[in-house]
């Protein structure tokens, strides 16, 4: 029977029309309602988030309104990226992330749970053009069995792998990452309908669907839990901004447009960093120390006081016996010592409080001798001169980058904050003269303090659920800023230990989990790979002794014979030319990744063969065609075809060299061309 006339394909082809209109309907009712907006502004916003995720959701022909099926006995349901209902109400579609759902992701022959059967549809540019059927009741308990014209499924890796799954997989990239809630497998699918309440630690090998998953679970989470986390948001954070733009089509993709995503350097900018810092001395900043030494910084500059104070109120003035004043103060210090961020008195609200405490008691005061003063009064005498200046000498104001600017430029003032902290090489080390505050070449981990010092001052907004990807690479005090955002939230942490690259990075999810806040979280292993196929993977693999004996290694889903090409060579220029010549005639992303120091030169050796290859940068800017990675940027980046240049020197480049040509070798999805004029590194050579 040709494929034409099959009528599976037919009655489905229809269903997929009828879900098209009905979601044609529901974009129009969605349209009318936001017309109908009582407050413009509202009106405007909602309309705007609106349109936005109808756009992405019903616009676009790439993205079909379903993608699967599940039959019990009795129902049928088809599964897509969000709900369609008929004009009657009833479901046409039923989002993948409802309860119904689960099933199409988790049944399988052993445990079938309740399904008779699954189907999963076929697309090429959003036509319905095949399905494969995977029967599931009684009977089929040893194996699924494969049916329908796209049914044929692939030995890989010792088991059968559906073989829309590989299409999937292997769909030449062009873009940004896509979606993958059409195959996402079952132990991916424990994660991403993990409850809300639970953080969760996924530790993965490369290409095992981490950062998918966690943006799934992000879908999942504001799916199930809309109205909670509307109201705290959901944030994301990733390494970089290239990154970002990598990822950030998604969420939207899957109908959120409404979370935030960010990169730590971005979540902490509150002063402009305009210099680098040497590795030793990052690692020294981001260490766990620096939190302690600025809460000593600044909690420790309160006074005493010595005297009483007069406190003028509505005409007259008050005196305050010093002994009040002492209690004033060692309460409120009190109330800041309290390590739950909640329930702590932040600094600056201190300072607050301690300015109403005084207006307080002079209003007492006046009451016992019979007058009456108004609120007004009191607030006046609480900005009093007097008070002000009061509180000036016990209590400074401070603002969190001048505090860390102290710090750094006062010897004095670190010893006594760092003191049995710090040693004196160390103390010696984070001192930088200069003169002002705005013309101070700050850091990257400089801001990160900053950050850790606004944080002291006052209370810093915290999301329902973050979202944090490579998060094996944070120091210490970047999870503390990520901490800070979480308040009562749950966290879904995303890395791999064999890819921590950064000197700061702490080596262990204990301590990173500990560091974020939620030393609970209980760490689940993903080791599957999707990427990278098995040639390649091995080969990255021989890497792993050297950086994480004690990780297992990712098994890869598919083997491609070919797709890795090893290559001594004496000059770059031809080989490098001709390799990405040829694979430039080709579909796909081309990704060519060299020591950062290396890859202009790439970058000129590819433009003067007339190829189409621009150097990619840290400024969210879209890949070229062939896209000059340096090596630093690569991390959670993918490409259908991967050139790597000088394996050599990319190890040489960093401390954590090795850890960083484990990230650059396993980014490719169809072919790794090494090209080295040098040795391999002897890790590497078989
Ligand atoms: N269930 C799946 N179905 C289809 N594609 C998948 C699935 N899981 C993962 N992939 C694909 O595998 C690739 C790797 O996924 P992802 O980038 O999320 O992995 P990762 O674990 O974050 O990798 P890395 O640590 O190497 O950056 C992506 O192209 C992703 O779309």
């Amino acid at each position: 029977m040709s494929v034409e006339a099959d009528p599976v394909l037919t009655a489905e082809r229809a269903h997929l029309a009828r879900a098209a209109d009905c979601l044609t309907e529901m974009r129009a009712a969605a349209h009318a309602v936001t017309d109908a907006g009582v407050d413009a502004w509202a009106s405007e916003r909602l309309g705007a988030a609106r349109a936005e995720r109808l756009r992405h959701l019903a616009a676009d022909p790439g993205v079909p309104p379903f993608f699967g099926r599940t039959d019990s006995g009795a129902e049928t349901f088809h599964i897509g990226r969000r709900h369609v209902r008929d004009a009657g109400g009833d479901p046409v579609v039923i989002d993948w992330r409802a309860p119904m759902s689960r099933p199409f992701y988790q049944a399988s022959a052993a445990d079938p749970q309740g399904l008779v059967r699954r189907r999963r549809f076929g697309f090429a540019g959003g036509e319905l053009t095949s399905y494969e059927d995977e029967l599931l009741g009684e009977g089929d308990q040893q194996a699924a069995s494969l049916q329908g014209p796209a049914a044929s499924s692939r030995a890989v890796g010792g088991s059968e792998v559906l073989s829309l799954l590989l299409e999937e997989i292997e769909r030449p990239r062009s873009g940004p990452m896509r979606d993958i809630v059409a195959t996402i497998q079952p132990d991916q699918d424990e994660i991403v309908r993990a409850p809300l309440t639970e953080s969760i630690c996924v530790q993965g090998a490369p290409g095992t669907g981490k950062t998918a998953v966690g943006l799934h679970r992000a879908a999942y989470l504001l799916y199930t839990h809309g109205g909670q986390l509307a109201r705290t948001g959901v944030l994301v954070v990733g390494p970089n901004r290239a990154f970002l733009r990598y990822i950030e089509q998604v969420l939207p993709t899957l109908g959120e447009v409404d979370v935030e995503q960010t990169t730590v350097r971005d979540l902490t900018a509150r002063v402009p960093v305009r210099a680098t810092d040497p590795a030793e001395l990052a690692v020294l900043k981001g260490d766990a120390r620096m939190a302690e030494v600025l809460r000593r910084a600044l909690w420790g500059g309160l006074v005493k006081p010595t005297d009483s104070i007069q406190v003028p109120l509505a005409g007259r003035k008050y005196r305050i016996p010093v002994e009040r004043l002492k209690r004033y103060v060692d309460d409120l210090r009190r109330r800041g010592q309290l390590t739950d961020d909640l329930q702590t008195l932040h600094y600056a609200a201190g300072r607050e409080r301690l300015a109403q405490s005084l207006a307080e008691d002079a209003r007492r005061q006046k009451e016992l001798a019979g007058g009456s003063p108004t609120d007004a009064e009191t607030r006046r005498a609480a900005r009093s001169p007097e008070v002000r200046a009061f509180c000036d000498e016990v209590w400074p104001a401070w603002d969190a980058d001048a505090l860390v600017f102290a710090l750094f430029t006062e010897p004095g003032r670190l010893a006594r904050a760092a003191r049995g902290l710090l040693d004196d090489d160390e103390q010696a080390a984070l001192h930088r003269p200069a003169r002002s505050v705005r013309a101070f070449p700050w850091t990257e981990a400089d801001a990160v303090l900053v950050d850790e010092a606004a944080g002291l001052l006052e209370r810093t907004p915290g999301y329902g659920h973050v979202v944090v990807d490579e998060a094996q690479d944070l120091s210490p005090m970047q999870c503390r800023a990520i901490a800070r955002r979480l308040a009562a939230g749950s966290l879904t942490v995303l890395g791999d230990l064999a890819q921590a690259t950064s000197p700061w990075s702490s080596g262990t999810w204990a301590r990173t989990l500990d560091g974020l806040g939620r030393p609970d979280t209980v760490v689940r292993p993903l080791t599957q790979g999707y990427r990278v196929p098995g040639e390649v993977l091995d080969f990255a693999n021989r890497l792993l002794p050297a950086i994480a004996p004690d990780l297992p290694p990712a098994t890869a889903l598919r083997h491609e014979p070919g797709s890795l090409t090893v290559r001594p060579v004496g000059t770059l220029a031809g080989p490098l030319q001709e390799v990405v010549g040829e694979l430039v005639a080709g579909e796909g992303s081309i990704g060519v990744v060299a020591a950062d120091g290396e890859a202009d030169e790439v970058v000129r050796l590819l433009g003067d063969a007339g190829l189409p290859a621009a150097l990619l940068r840290d400024d969210g800017e879209a890949a070229a065609r062939v896209a000059v990675v340096p090596a630093t940027l690569v991390k959670g980046l993918e490409f259908d075809a991967v050139v790597v240049v000088d394996p050599a020197a990319i190890v040489a480049a960093e401390p954590r060299g090795l850890h960083r040509l484990y990230v650059v070798l396993t980014r490719a999805v169809s072919t790794l061309v090494v090209l080295h004029r040098d040795d391999l590194p002897a890790e590497l050579a078989a």
